[in-house]
């Protein structure tokens, strides 16, 4: 169906009159301006009338029109909807043809069909990664070829018009370009074209413009198509392409293969994009004002923008000839990818798209999102920068844009505070400076800015060894000798399934980030000003400590570490203790492996917790565990799995686990004081384990791998009381001190509980399974009256107990971990059915408690093993929408999904190698 642009009714100005009717003859006479077509539907059967007089177009949502010889058959050939649409699009499109199909690749897929096998096209270099790989399509099933050249200069054209061996058919046109809005000059390069190959038609990609802002068919272009789904609909709520054209023959052809494939625009989408047109004007002045402070803000701090509303850009001059505004779309670059990934996965507000043109601002990375199909070498060559940043900006305020923004480079470490507290005193936006960077491969030179080359102030300061890196850690249940495994007794305790994971990525600035969302806290150090004098050195040999890490009887530096949380470490309102003993291991850990590799790798570490804090089950050794791990690879200490070994292991080697384990140690120690090594052990290690501490002077530590624990099923339950280790942990010491009569024959007797369940778990088959449970079952009670004796246990725990042991369930149940609270563990016999768990469990949340049914004895330390490069993994299948949306590693969304859902978005992050 084609829409036809109807001429307005107009009174005859120069018929006599009245001097009152000349002039209102003139003023009607004068065409309506863009604000008022868009507005103004008009009919495209001027005879006709609706029937109701329904002021908005009808949806005529139907397949078939009744009867024969009407003006309508069938939808798929025209539609009164469809038809009221395209007429409306040719209106303001200020041409004589417009057609509404299903999407903007839809509307080029129809304008490529007007060519034929040999034909050949000529497009610019910088052009959206869709339209790309159709052409590649075109190529292999069309024998179509396409010539790219740079646009921005109509003479790079001429070899090709001129040269007649070649059978230009075409030239594909964007103006601005996506995604570095440079300007082809539609005007001189349609008549070049015209000059050289009148057959030839130009076909210009408008959707940057929409027909408010450019009509490229008035100068001299032969097709206009737009996304629809962009400006002209600017809700993102429904996917529709628009062509126009001016000349009949094309138009036909054009009308020919909408109705022979199918692809026409339905009723109801017509109906939207009618309805979000109305106010197209209106939306793209806001946005564009917008988009106008935005990029005079990013410039000011020195990034380099893409913008032809900048008067430093070099197509201003053509724009302002052919277009009436600079649009709402620009780009930035910020010197450096992951700096880049930083920023948008830091912004709030800027939500993550692909796509532009709706009322809601967007941010992305167009080399892993819009463009991500073009290939890498092909982006390089056609200068697409990898650290391209595109905001697409809507209608909300400016002043909330930029702030969001802000705090995005902030948190990026892109820029940072000048003069903080006088501008903040004063009300005013932040005085920022941008921080220097450069290239990943130009590092370097960009820290030499900054006195951080690695020579002066800060030597070491480098990338990581690896980009980026995610580890995990797992939590522990402690079925025995909890506690009294710190003076010496024996515990047993096994993995449990529930993790902690550590995000490590380079940055290129020279800072370290730590971001704990669970915790609300994120800082950012120049590691220059770090108290690195204070750190005492290893004893010498340090390959030594290099290949097995410190020793364990190492106590960490207590005066090091009263600086750092008094100096380095923010006291903000609002940021909890824990939030900074975290910190304070992070750093302590940081600088001690620093020391030992002389580097200081440049990185933003950011850890969730998968498993419940503060309750028992071993949260702060899984934070220490995937701590350490994460900086044992960004350090280069540890060689990444899948990377150095050609074959993708899904597990590490165990000599490694014993590594991260002893710098995991070191943090567990400042989070915990005086931990026996137990919790950071088995996080490393997985499996389950009967372990005893070394006492100077007492006894070696002693470790066994016990087998026949992942047999027996554990509930857990998690009683929410908040409690704290460290304060647990020295209160037995400090009551052991006081009352060693009383104290130590408890731990005597927890000794002898281990031991009694140490050879019931390591003897397989030496007792019957029933035997084996109820052995289990009867330790869990003795071990847990010791445990009360000593203080530690809570009436929220005795709850638990009460209830898991009521009938029917009749369940043996001790408190795990510290107690005082968190978690307690109950031996599920064989035969207790699945109904009796569910009825447990519900009985238990009913009063506050949360359950956790968990296998026990599961995998260790885990390092997610980076894809190979080129592998199928790491490609992006598509340019717009869909899988793409996953190619940003997604700090966001690591920062952001709900706890319970962090285990299943790390199993399906990829394989995953675990001790
Ligand atoms: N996701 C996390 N983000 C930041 N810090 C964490 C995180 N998980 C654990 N921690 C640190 O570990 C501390 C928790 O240690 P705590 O010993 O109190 O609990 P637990 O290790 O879960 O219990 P238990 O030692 O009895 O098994 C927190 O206070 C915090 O400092
Ligand atoms: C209470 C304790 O025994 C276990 C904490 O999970 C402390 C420790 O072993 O470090």
């Amino acid at each position: 169906m084609t829409g036809m642009s109807t001429p307005r009714s107009t009174s005859d100005p120069l018929s006599p009159a009245s001097p009152a009717s000349l002039t209102s003859s003139l003023l009607r006479a004068r065409p309506y301006r863009f604000a008022t077509l868009a507005a103004t539907v008009d009919n495209p059967d001027p005879g006709h009338k609706d029937q109701y007089g329904s002021s908005s177009v009808p949806i005529y949502q139907t397949a078939t029109f009744k009867g024969m010889g009407g003006q309508y058959d069938y939808s798929r050939s025209g539609n009164p909807t469809r038809s009221h649409l395209e007429h409306h699009i040719a209106k303001i499109s200020n041409a004589r043809h417009a057609f509404a199909v299903t999407s903007g690749m839809g509307a080029l897929d129809v304008i490529f069909r007007l060519l034929k096998p040999g034909d050949e096209i000529i497009a610019g270099n910088d052009l959206y990664g869709g339209s790309n790989r159709l052409i590649g399509y075109l190529k292999e099933h069309g024998g179509i070829t396409t010539h790219h050249v740079d646009t921005t200069d109509p003479e790079t054209l001429l070899p090709l018009l001129k040269d007649e061996s070649h059978k230009i058919a075409m030239v594909l046109l964007e103006s601005p370009t996506n995604p570095l809005l440079q300007i082809a000059d539609l005007e001189e390069i349609a008549r070049l074209t015209k000059r050289y190959r009148p057959e030839a038609i130009v076909v210009v990609d408008n959707t940057m413009m929409s027909p408010y802002l450019c009509r490229p068919l008035e100068l001299g272009c032969d097709i206009v198509y737009d996304s629809g789904t962009k400006y002209l609909s600017g809700h993102h709520d429904l996917m529709a392409g628009l062509i126009c054209c001016d000349r009949d023959e094309i138009a036909k052809g054009i009308a020919f293969t909408i109705n022979s494939i199918g692809n026409g625009l339905s009723p109801f989408d017509s109906f939207l994009l009618l309805r979000g047109v109305k106010t197209l004007s209106l939306r793209i002045d806001k946005q564009q004002a917008n988009t106008i402070l935005i990029a005079q803000y990013l410039d000011r701090l020195g990034f380099k923008v893409n913008y032809p509303g900048l008067a430093s850009h070099r197509g201003k001059a053509v724009h302002d000839r052919i277009a009436s505004g600079p649009g709402a779309v620009l780009s930035f670059e910020t010197g450096d990818v992951a700096l880049s990934e930083r920023i948008v996965a830091s912004t709030r507000l800027w939500g993550i798209s692909v796509s532009f043109g709706c009322i809601n601002s967007l941010i992305s990375m167009p080399c892993l999102m819009s463009h991500a199909s073009i290939d890498p070498a092909v982006r390089a060559a056609r200068n697409l920068p990898e650290d391209l940043i595109r905001l697409c900006v809507g209608i909300e305020d400016p002043a909330d844009l930029i702030d969001d923004l802000e705090a995005a480079l902030l948190e990026a470490g892109a820029v940072r505070t000048v003069d903080e507290a006088s501008t903040a005193a004063r009300g005013e936006r932040l005085n920022l400076e941008r921080i220097g960077v450069g290239r990943a491969d130009d590092l370097s030179k960009g820290l030499a800015g900054l006195g951080l080359d690695g020579t002066e102030s800060a030597p070491g300061v480098c990338r990581p060894k690896v980009e980026t890196i995610m580890t995990s850690a797992p939590g522990k249940v402690i079925l025995f000798g909890e506690h009294a495994v710190v003076h010496g007794v024996t515990a047993i305790a096994g993995a449990i399934d529930l993790r902690c994971y550590c995000l490590a990525e380079a940055r290129a600035d020279g800072l370290i980030s730590l971001v704990l969302p669970d915790m609300a806290y994120s800082q950012t150090w120049d590691p220059a000003n770090l108290p690195w004098d204070k750190v005492a050195p290893f004893p010498p040999p340090l390959s030594a400590v290099l290949k097995s890490g410190p020793k364990g009887d190492v106590v960490p530096d207590q005066e090091l570490l009263t600086l750092l949380a008094n100096q380095y470490i923010s006291h903000e309102a609002g940021q909890n203790l824990k939030a900074v003993q975290s910190a304070q291991a992070f750093l302590y850990l940081y600088m001690h492996v620093a020391s030992v590799t002389g580097l200081r790798p440049s990185q933003t570490n950011t850890i969730r917790a998968g498993l419940p804090v503060s309750a028992g089950l071993g949260s702060s050794a899984a934070f220490s565990v995937s701590v350490a791990s994460a900086l044992l690879y960004s350090h280069g200490v540890l060689p990444v799995p899948g990377q150095q070994s050609p074959a993708t292991p899904h597990s590490v080697e165990s000599e490694h686990a014993h590594l991260v384990n002893s710098w995991a140690f070191v943090a567990e120690k400042v989070l915990h004081g005086n931990p026996s090594g137990v919790d950071n052990t088995v996080s490393s290690l997985g499996g389950a384990i009967a372990y005893r501490r070394a006492i100077s002077g007492r006894q070696e530590q002693s470790l066994k791998i016990l087998k026949g624990f992942d047999e027996v099923p554990f509930l857990i339950t998690d009683t929410k009381v908040p409690r704290d280790t460290k304060t647990l942990v020295a209160g037995v010491a400090r009551r052991k001190l006081e009352e060693p009569d009383t104290i130590i024959p408890l731990l005597d007797s927890i000794q002898r509980i281990s031991d009694q369940a140490e050879q019931v778990l390591s003897a397989a088959g030496a007792h019957s399974r029933s035997e084996q449970v109820a052995t289990l079952a009867r330790l869990v009670e003795q071990n847990h009256s010791h445990l009360v004796s000593l203080g530690v246990s809570h009436p929220a725990l005795e709850t638990v107990r009460n209830k898991t042991r009521d009938q029917p369930w009749g369940l043996a149940t001790k408190l795990t971990g510290a107690g005082g609270g968190g978690c307690a563990v109950s031996v599920v016999p064989d035969g207790f059915s699945n109904d009796s768990l569910l009825s447990l469990r519900s009985a238990l949340a009913d009063i506050g408690f949360e359950t956790y049914s968990t296998s026990v004895g599961g995998r260790g330390y885990g390092v997610l093993v980076p894809p190979a490069a080129g592998s199928a993994d790491e490609q992006v299948e598509s340019a717009e929408g869909g899988v793409e949306a996953n190619a940003i590693p997604g700090r966001k969304r690591f920062e952001e999904a709900p706890a319970e859902d962090l285990a299943r978005w790390a199993e399906s992050a990829g394989v995953w190698a675990c001790a």
